[in-house]
């Protein structure tokens, strides 16, 4: 028999809207590889590569990086990921790119987060991440069992430079005016899925029954009260 086609899944969302916490659930149930613009960003930043250093001067400002080159670093990566399930998480952020995207295959669906932005502001700012793993921490809603610590490899937390409030001013300006035309788009093609809420566990169990039509549940926890 053959088997099942694969998944190419995209979550959207307003910067702080829950992508990276819901995507790491979604990886944790059902097994998708992640692909992360802005993680895949910042270890280039890290790492002071060309696209690295190009990047920061857009970041720092919360503007995009270029269709171009953010849609180049996007494909060459998603190449790796051909024989997966995958989810891509931050891309397409325009039109242009999704139109890009949809030149090199067909996206299944689109997981659309749709959290008020006054919900999102007060987030931000106590966001702290592993920035090698992009695992994310939330002083209030998700700590770490040590402060400023990585549960799993134990190494420093930081905070991202662009969460300061008026880069996270301009990154929802950003997000207004050029991604919010690409949830239109994905709309016309009848792909668009969204989930409406404040809070990431109100809005998580319908994520993962929507999914669950999809694909199995591969982890080994109870699906009953899936975290
Ligand atoms: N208070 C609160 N914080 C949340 C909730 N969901 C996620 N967060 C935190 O909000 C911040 C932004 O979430 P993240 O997943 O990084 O969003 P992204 O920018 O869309 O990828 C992080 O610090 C999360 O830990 C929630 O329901 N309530
Ligand atoms: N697809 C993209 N196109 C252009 N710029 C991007 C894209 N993905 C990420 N970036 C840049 O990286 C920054 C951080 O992205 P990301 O980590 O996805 O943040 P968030 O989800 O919190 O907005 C964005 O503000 C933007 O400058």
């Amino acid at each position: 028999m053959a088997p099942p086609p694969l998944l190419r899944a995209v979550i959207m969302g307003p910067p702080g809207s829950g992508k990276g916490t819901i995507s790491a659930r979604i990886i944790k149930h059902f097994g998708m590889k992640h692909l992360s613009s802005g993680d895949l960003l910042r270890v280039n930043m890290q790492k002071k590569t060309e696209v690295g250093i190009l990047a920061k001067s857009y970041i720092d400002q919360g503007r995009l990086i270029p269709d171009d080159i953010m849609t180049r670093l996007m494909l060459n990566e998603l190449k790796g990921l051909d024989r997966y399930n995958w989810l891509l998480d931050g891309f397409p952020r325009t039109v242009a790119q999704a139109e890009a995207l949809d030149k090199e295959c067909q996206i299944d669906t689109v997981i659309d987060l749709d959290v008020p932005f006054e919900t999102i502001k007060c987030r931000l700012t106590a966001r702290w991440v592993h920035p090698t793993s992009g695992r994310v921490y939330n002083l209030e809603f998700s700590p770490p069992k040590v402060q400023g610590i990585d549960d799993i490899t134990g190494e420093p937390l930081v905070q991202r430079d662009d969460d300061k409030p008026e880069t996270v001013t301009k990154r929802l300006q950003a997000y207004d005016a050029q991604t919010k035309p690409v949830l239109e788009y994905y709309r016309k093609k009848g792909l668009l899925k969204s989930f409406s809420g404040t809070e990431t566990n109100k809005i998580w169990p319908h994520i993962y029954t929507f999914l669950q039509t999809k694909l199995p549940d591969v982890s080994q926890k109870d699906a009953a009260t899936p975290t």
